[in-house]
């Protein structure tokens, strides 16, 4: 008995699943519906196209440290002043600042990078009530997909300051310490500034997570609480420092 047979790619074909048509003439033909570009296998060739665009946008920015830190901080909170400090001294250290380039913490943060003379950049994200980048981001990237945009950040940072936010900055906290924990990323200080807002999730993670045997003490101390931005910039270009000696690689 002979099967119809149809090879598309990777994929083997056979009997009724053959079909009708071959792809060049589905292309081809303009007459046919466009349903085709939302599905999954081309999604996969536009989230290839995020990381191509996003590594070749950050290839030669060289250190940068990522700063996050809530879209909603007010212009006039002291949370916003401490990220326009941070994003300034972090600049002055020679790094560049990436955020998410969104407004509040993100926006003070570019802003400080930016009036420092520094790089300033922003990782946005496709949102259904985005307002674009702020305007203190002088290189600028737009992602569709918050797992490419996430690479980014961690891959082109030498550490993450946290400033106080909401489910989107805990997303990227607990992120980052993930990686750590599972040594996919190794000795890339995260700290939290302002002692205020991060000391009772550092009290609920001893007193529930620890207690409960669910994480070590280690893997608490990997997060540095501090109140002083030059401190948090500090920790992080020290042990940035640090890990390019024990390399081999002076700055
Ligand atoms: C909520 C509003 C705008 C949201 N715009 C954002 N633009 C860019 N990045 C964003 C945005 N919202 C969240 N993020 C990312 O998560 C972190 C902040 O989230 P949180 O829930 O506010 O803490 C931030 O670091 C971004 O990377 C309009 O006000």
């Amino acid at each position: 008995m002979t099967t119809r047979e149809y090879r598309k790619g990777a994929t083997t074909l056979r009997g009724d699943r053959v079909p009708g048509t071959t792809t060049d003439a589905r292309l081809l033909d303009n007459a046919e519906s466009s349903d085709w570009l939302h599905t999954d296998p081309w999604r996969v060739l536009r989230i290839q196209s995020e990381f191509v665009e996003g590594f070749g946008a950050l290839a030669e920015l060289g250190p940068a440290i990522s700063v996050f830190g809530s879209a909603r901080t007010p212009v006039d909170s002291p949370y916003y002043a401490l990220g326009e400090q941070v994003g300034r001294l972090i600049a002055e250290a020679g790094y560049a600042v990436i955020t998410g380039g969104g407004p509040g913490a993100m926006e003070a943060a570019n802003k400080g990078a930016m009036a420092a003379g520094g790089t300033s950049v922003g990782l946005g994200i496709e949102l259904p009530f985005e307002n674009g980048l702020n305007p203190y981001v002088d290189l600028g990237v737009n992602f569709r997909y918050f797992f490419a945009r996430k690479t980014m950040f961690v891959k082109y940072a030498e550490g993450y300051v946290v400033l106080p936010g909401g489910f989107g900055t805990l997303d990227e906290l607990f992120e980052a310490i993930t990686l750590v924990q599972t040594q996919k990323v190794t000795s890339f200080p995260v700290v939290l500034l302002g002692s205020d807002f991060w000391t009772p999730m550092i009290d609920w993670l001893r007193g529930s997570l620890l207690a409960h045997g669910m994480i070590s003490e280690a893997d608490v101390e990997r997060l540095h609480v501090v109140d002083d931005p030059r401190e948090a910039v500090d920790l992080i270009v020290s042990s940035n420092d640090e890990r390019r000696a024990a390399a081999g690689r002076p700055e």
